[in-house]
């Protein structure tokens, strides 16, 4: 982590706006050299048209963008030899076989892949010779994100790669994420789907209204969240036992807040491991037979939400 030069994308308070809507407002991050790395957001936060400014295809009204040190306008050819965009479905050949679309797309570049490479790697080796017309939507992105690999780029773009597919069609992108990294390549990825931002990336970028409003690690993200968990607990005994078990639950000092729903309780501590030493303790004492017990994980779905102030939804 950390030298500059580690930085294959370098973003400074970039702005755009259209007419009175400011869609980016001074937005600024690097990612390293290796990483994938995740801008999440609500709708209409300024993720495409941030992405669109970085990969060249609009023009910032302000700020600078250093890719592998070059900047668009100055080095946009060599720029363009080094990062791999995927395109959208529909800019694929409907009517061309997979080869095919990867051999039209390979002879705009000098520096190449091998295809076979390519088409191993997406996973599509068994759809080779079928045309784009009768792939399912998730073969489709599998072969738009070979399309984006096809001259071998240092630094990749993916937006929304997983948008509408089934969860095992999802996963299996993740796999080509995976790989991505495996190779050193960098990823820069969008998605509407917090899982994938969890399970996929080293860092994430939460954008708000044009603006970043936190950088981190998933966990690191999780970890500024309050210290408080979630315990969960039902009781064979019914309301009786848990309202016996609640009075406990109170006078312990790590609880928080403790609630009560018929035979269930709810407690907030931020020390779940003492809270539940001390309330097994008393129910053990009392014969109070504990039927379930859960502790919530804290998510980058809750870190979204304490930090936009906007619920999630996929
Ligand atoms: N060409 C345009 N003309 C006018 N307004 C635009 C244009 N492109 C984007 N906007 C506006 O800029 C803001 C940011 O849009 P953008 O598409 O970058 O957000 P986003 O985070 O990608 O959203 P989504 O998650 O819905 O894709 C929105 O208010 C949008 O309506």
């Amino acid at each position: 982590m950390g030298t500059k030069s580690d930085y294959v994308l370098e973003v400074t308070d970039l702005h755009k706006s259209f007419g009175t809507v400011k869609a980016v407002d001074g937005i600024g991050f690097a990612a390293e050299r290796g990483e994938v790395f995740t801008i999440i957001g609500p709708n209409g936060a300024g993720k495409t048209t941030t992405l669109e400014m970085i990969e060249g295809l609009q023009k910032p009204d302000r700020g600078s963008i250093s890719i592998l040190g070059m900047e668009w306008g100055k080095d946009t050819e060599a720029i363009k030899m080094k990062i791999g965009v995927q395109p959208q479905s529909s800019a694929l050949f409907d009517l061309l076989t997979v080869e095919e679309n990867l051999d039209v797309f390979a002879s705009f570049y000098e520096k190449r892949r091998p295809i076979e490479d390519i088409i191993e790697m997406v996973n599509l080796s068994e759809h080779r010779g079928k045309r784009v017309k009768t792939l399912s939507g998730g073969q489709k992105q599998r072969l738009a994100i070979g399309l984006s690999m096809i001259n071998d780029p240092e630094l990749i773009f993916l937006d929304e790669p997983t948008t509408g597919l089934d969860p095992q069609a999802r996963r299996n992108i993740w796999d080509i994420v995976r790989k991505l990294k495996s190779l050193g390549k960098t990823t820069i990825l969008t998605t509407h789907y917090m899982e994938e931002a969890e399970q996929l990336s080293d860092r994430v970028c939460i954008v708000d209204q044009g603006k970043v409003i936190a950088i981190d690690s998933p966990r690191a993200l999780i970890g500024r969240l309050t210290r408080e968990r979630e315990v969960r607990l039902t009781f064979a005994g019914g309301a009786g036992a848990a309202a016996a078990a609640e009075g406990a639950a109170r006078m312990g000092a790590a609880a928080v807040r403790v609630e009560r729903e018929q035979d269930r309780l709810t407690i907030w501590t931020a020390n779940p491991e003492e809270t539940l030493y001390a309330l097994f303790r008393y129910t053990h004492e009392e014969g109070l037979a504990v039927e379930q017990v859960s502790i919530r994980e804290m998510s980058l779905e809750d870190v979204f939400i304490a930090f936009t102030g906007k619920e999630w939804r996929d």
